[in-house]
C-alpha cells in the first residue's frame, strides 16, 4: 500500500489572509515559524515568508494550487456583514465553504479551522454571557448571520476521524483593533456627521468586544490542540476579552481619546429601532430606483441597545485560553493606531 505523505505541521494557508483578522493571524503565524499561504480575491500586502495566491474560494482548483503541502487551514474570509446581498453570502459563506472543504480533502489537509461568529445565536434581544450550547437563531437578524449558521454547521459536520479531518470553530465578538475598517472608522464618521450625541436606550447594555490579537490568539491555540480524540473536534468556541463592557462607554473612550465628545442625550431604544426599521423599509421599497444607505439599520441599533456578551469558559477549560491583552490596553493601542482619524487631522 502507497504510503500517504503528510504535508509539514508548520504549513499553513490563510483563506481570508487580506483581510483584517486574517493578516493579523498570517503576522502572527509568520512570528511564530509557520510558512504561510494566503488565499484571498484581493492581494493588500506583502510579507516575508507568506505566499500569496489570488483567487474566489468557491473556485476549487485555484484553491488546491494554495493547499498544496498545508496540514492546517484557517478560513477566515467572508463577505462584508454589512452587505444585503444574499446571492454573494449563500455563493461565497455556504456553497464556497462546501468547496473548501472538498479542497482540503482533496489536498490532505488535516486541520480546518472557521473563523464563524458570536452572532449565530443572536436574534437581537438581550443574551447574557451565554454558553455555546444556546441554539443557533431561529430568526436570524440578516443574510450574513443567517449563512454564517450554515457555514458553522457545513464545518463542524466535516469532522472526521476516519478521515484524519478534523474542525473547529472560533466564535469571536465585536472584533477591533489597528486596521480594522469598519468600527473605528464607522464611529468616527458617525461622530464627524454630528450622529453621535444620542445613547440609545438607558446606556447600561453590556457587550464583548475583543481585541483582534486575542482572537488571533484562539485561533492559533485551537489550531495546535486540535487532534485525534481532543475534546475541541467538531465543537464551537466563544473567543472575547473577558471583560464585558458597557456598549456606549466603550464607544466613548474610542471617540474621547480620538478627540470626539462622549455621547450626552439619552433616546428611547424602541423609538430609535422603530425609526430603524422605517427607514430600512424606505430603502428597500426604493432600491430599483435608489441605493440607499441608512447609518441607522435594525441590526445596528439592536447591536447597540441589547446585552450580547459570551461566556467563554469553554475555550479556557479545553484549550487553555486567556486573553492576551487586556480591555484597557486594548483601547489605548487601537486609539494610537488611527492618527488620520483624530478629531482636525
Ligand atoms: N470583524 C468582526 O467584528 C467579526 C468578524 N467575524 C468573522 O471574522 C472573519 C474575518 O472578518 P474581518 O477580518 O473583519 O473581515 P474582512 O472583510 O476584513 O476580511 C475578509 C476577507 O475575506 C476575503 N474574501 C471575501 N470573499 C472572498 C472570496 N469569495 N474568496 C476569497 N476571499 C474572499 C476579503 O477579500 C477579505 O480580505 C469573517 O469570517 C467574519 O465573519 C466574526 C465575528 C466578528
Ligand atoms: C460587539 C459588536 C458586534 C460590534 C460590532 C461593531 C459595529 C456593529 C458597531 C461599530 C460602530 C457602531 C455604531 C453604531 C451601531 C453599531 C456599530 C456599527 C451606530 C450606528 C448606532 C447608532 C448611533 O447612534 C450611531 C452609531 C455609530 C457607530
Amino acid at each position: 500500500m502507497a504510503t500517504r505523505i503528510r504535508p509539514s505541521n508548520k504549513r499553513c494557508a490563510v483563506i481570508g489572509g487580506s483581510g483584517f483578522l486574517g493578516r493579523h493571524l498570517v503576522e502572527r503565524l509568520v512570528d511564530r515559524g509557520y510558512a504561510v499561504a494566503v488565499f484571498d480575491i484581493r492581494q493588500t500586502y506583502e510579507l516575508p515568508g507568506v505566499n500569496f495566491y489570488q483567487g474566489d474560494l468557491c473556485d476549487k482548483h485555484a484553491l488546491l494550487t494554495a493547499l498544496k503541502d498545508v496540514s492546517i487551514v484557517f478560513h477566515c474570509a467572508s463577505p462584508a456583514p454589512a452587505s444585503d446581498d444574499r446571492a454573494l453570502f449563500q455563493r461565497v459563506n455556504i456553497d464556497g465553504t462546501r468547496t473548501v472543504i472538498q479542497a482540503c480533502h482533496e489536498a490532505g489537509v488535516q486541520k480546518l479551522v472557521l473563523t464563524s461568529s458570536a452572532s449565530v445565536v443572536f436574534e437581537g434581544s438581550d443574551i447574557k454571557n451565554a454558553k455555546e450550547d444556546l441554539p443557533y437563531a431561529k430568526r436570524p437578524i440578516d443574510y450574513y448571520t443567517e449563512t454564517k449558521i450554515q457555514q458553522e454547521k457545513l464545518v463542524l459536520e466535516a469532522c472526521s476521524k476516519e478521515m484524519d479531518f478534523f474542525t473547529i470553530a472560533i466564535r469571536p465578538h465585536g472584533i477591533f483593533g489597528p486596521r480594522d475598517p469598519q468600527l473605528v472608522p464607522i464611529l468616527v464618521d458617525a461622530a464627524r456627521r454630528g450622529k453621535m450625541k444620542f445613547i440609545i436606550g438607558d446606556g447600561s447594555n453590556l457587550v464583548d468586544f475583543t481585541y483582534v490579537e486575542n482572537v488571533v490568539h484562539g485561533h492559533i491555540l485551537a489550531a495546535e490542540r486540535l487532534k485525534a480524540d481532543s475534546p475541541l473536534c467538531a465543537q464551537a468556541y466563544h473567543i472575547t476579552n473577558d471583560e464585558p463592557v458597557r456598549f456606549w462607554d466603550f464607544m466613548s473612550q474610542i471617540l474621547v481619546g480620538l478627540g470626539y465628545s462622549a455621547p450626552r442625550y439619552h433616546l428611547p431604544y424602541m423609538l430609535v429601532y422603530g425609526i430603524a426599521l422605517l427607514l430600512w423599509l424606505i430603502a428597500f421599497i426604493m432600491r430599483p430606483l435608489v441605493q440607499i444607505k441608512p447609518t441607522f439599520t435594525p441590526m445596528r441599533v439592536a447591536l447597540a441597545g441589547t446585552h450580547h456578551y459570551y461566556s467563554c469558559a469553554r475555550a479556557k477549560q479545553d484549550m487553555g485560553y486567556q486573553p492576551v491583552v487586556p480591555l484597557k490596553e486594548a483601547i489605548a493601542r487601537t486609539v494610537e493606531s488611527y492618527p488620520h482619524l483624530r478629531k482636525g487631522a
